[in-house]
Formats: structure tokens, C-alpha cells, sequence
């Protein structure tokens, strides 16, 4: 199984050639998880309802109405967005979210610093094998909290512990920048050292951390292939021990 996190950002930007290339996995015998953010979506509508986003490090401080408000955005607005572009491009897939049926679960993060934000600790994996079978597994980043509550999880967090629990065979994140970059450049390969030196350094900061840390979670987590990326035919960044 391949596991494509996209972002809130590149959702209306996929490309023909990214569905061409997804169409030509599954021909290949992969199976194909994606497992979508929407992140720019959800600050937007929190600002319209005047809940401007805070964010530590990345992840988002998300109390009641934010999770209202992250879940009818993710499961509402962008899974079937993503459903529509698929089927437009003649590839089936199916919704998969905590609304419609619990798979993901998760306990919390840390309550006090973050509300309802879950980190993924378990899957139905026979669901997803169900899902990916025969078309493209649509995904979004809402888990099922210890009492049965919805929690946020990071798309990026989300899709890493998915793609570990499931031992898949690669994780791509899809983003809208080319790669992990320093002084304009795109780093071919990026080492733990590296990262936290850009780290400390603050040349990685905001949605970059997230990433870069489940980038590195997916490879301890013996995942065998890891790259950060705008474009599935490119591989962008390669993330290496
Ligand atoms: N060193 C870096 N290299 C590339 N992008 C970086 C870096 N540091 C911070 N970023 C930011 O991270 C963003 C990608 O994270 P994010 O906005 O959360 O995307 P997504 O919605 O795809 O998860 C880039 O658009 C860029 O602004
Ligand atoms: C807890 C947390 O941070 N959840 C994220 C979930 C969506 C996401 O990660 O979207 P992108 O991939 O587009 O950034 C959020 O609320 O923004």
C-alpha cells in the first residue's frame, strides 16, 4: 500500500498527470490510502466565525467548536471535493471519515495544551484493506477520542501513523512547496542531523515541523520509502536516517 498525505493546499491543485500516475499504481497492483488535510480551509472559517487559529508548532489548538468546525470542513467540503476530482478523472474512490463509520482511533495528545487533538493509535486495518481494494481510499484526519468523542489529528501525524500501522510500503507528502528547502534550494535527501539543525535554526518552522517529524516517525517506524514533495512523479525530498 502506498500512503499519499495531501495538504489543504494542494487539493485543488492536483494535476492530470498526478491522477494519471495514481491510475497507473493501481494497475500496478498498488493499493492506494489518501488521507487528506484542509487546513487552510479550517483557519479561514474559523477567522469567519471569529476564532482566529492558534497553533503550537505547527498542530492546532482546537477546542469545541473548532472540532465542529475542522470536521464539517474536512468531511463536508474537501472529502467530496476530492471524490468529485477523482471521479472526474475516471478513478473510483471511497469517503472514508470518523462521521460515517469509526476507524481511526486515537487518544488525546495533551488536553491541556492542544482541546481535542488526538494523536492516532490504533486502525480497522481489514477496513482500509476493504477500502483500497478495488478503488482509492479517501481519508480524512478525524480520529474516535477514548470515549468515543471526535479528535483533530495533524493530517500529516495522521497519515504517518496510519501507513506505520498498516506497513505500508511508502508515505508521500504531498505539499505545495517542491520539498524541504534551505536558502531556496530543494534538499534531495534530508538526515535526522540535518532536520534538527534546520530546526534550531528556525529554517523549518510552521506546517514544515509537523511534516518533517512524521516524516522521520514513518522511517523509525520501518517505513521503507518517505518523501516530502508537490508532485508524485518527483520525489522532492527524500527523508533518510
Ligand atoms: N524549510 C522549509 N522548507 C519548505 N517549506 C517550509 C520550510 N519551513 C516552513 N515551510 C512551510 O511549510 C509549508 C508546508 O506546510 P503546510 O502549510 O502545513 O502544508 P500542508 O497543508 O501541505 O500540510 C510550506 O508552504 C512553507 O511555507
Ligand atoms: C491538530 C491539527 O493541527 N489538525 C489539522 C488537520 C488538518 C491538516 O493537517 O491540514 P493540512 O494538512 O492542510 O495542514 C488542522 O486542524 O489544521
Amino acid at each position: 500500500m502506498i500512503v499519499i498525505k495531501i495538504g489543504g493546499n494542494m487539493v485543488k491543485n492536483l494535476t492530470p498527470a498526478f491522477f494519471q500516475s495514481i491510475k497507473q499504481l493501481q494497475a500496478q497492483g498498488e493499493q492506494i490510502l489518501i488521507v487528506h488535510g484542509g487546513g487552510n480551509l479550517i483557519s479561514a472559517c474559523g477567522n469567519f466565525v471569529g476564532q482566529p487559529a492558534t497553533k503550537i508548532n505547527g498542530i492546532r489548538v482546537t477546542d469545541k467548536q473548532m472540532m465542529s468546525i475542522t470536521d464539517n470542513v474536512l468531511t463536508q467540503i474537501i472529502q467530496p471535493e476530492l471524490h468529485k476530482q477523482f471521479a472526474a478523472h475516471g478513478i473510483q474512490s471511497h469517503m472514508m471519515n470518523a462521521s460515517d463509520y469509526p476507524f481511526l482511533f486515537a487518544d488525546y495528545v495533551d488536553q491541556a495544551k492542544y482541546g481535542e487533538v488526538g494523536q492516532i493509535k490504533r486502525v480497522k486495518a481489514n477496513y482500509i484493506d476493504v477500502m483500497t481494494g478495488q478503488s482509492v481510499g479517501l481519508c480524512a484526519s478525524i480520529a474516535t477520542g477514548p470515549d468515543g468523542q471526535k479528535l483533530n489529528v495533524n493530517a500529516d501525524m495522521a497519515a504517518e501513523a496510519i501507513a506505520s500501522i498498516v506497513h505500508a510500503d511508502q508515505l508521500v507528502l504531498l505539499t505545495d512547496v517542491p520539498g524541504v528547502m534551505l536558502d531556496n534550494q530543494v534538499l534531495d535527501q534530508l538526515n535526522r542531523d540535518t532536520a534538527n539543525q534546520l530546526f534550531e535554526d528556525e529554517k523549518l518552522i510552521n506546517g514544515m515541523v509537523p511534516k518533517v517529524k512524521a516524516a522521520f516517525q514513518a522511517l523509525d517506524n520501518g517505513i521503507p520509502e518517505v518523501s516530502i514533495t508537490n508532485d508524485i512523479i518527483k520525489v522532492g525530498t527524500t527523508i533518510v536516517l
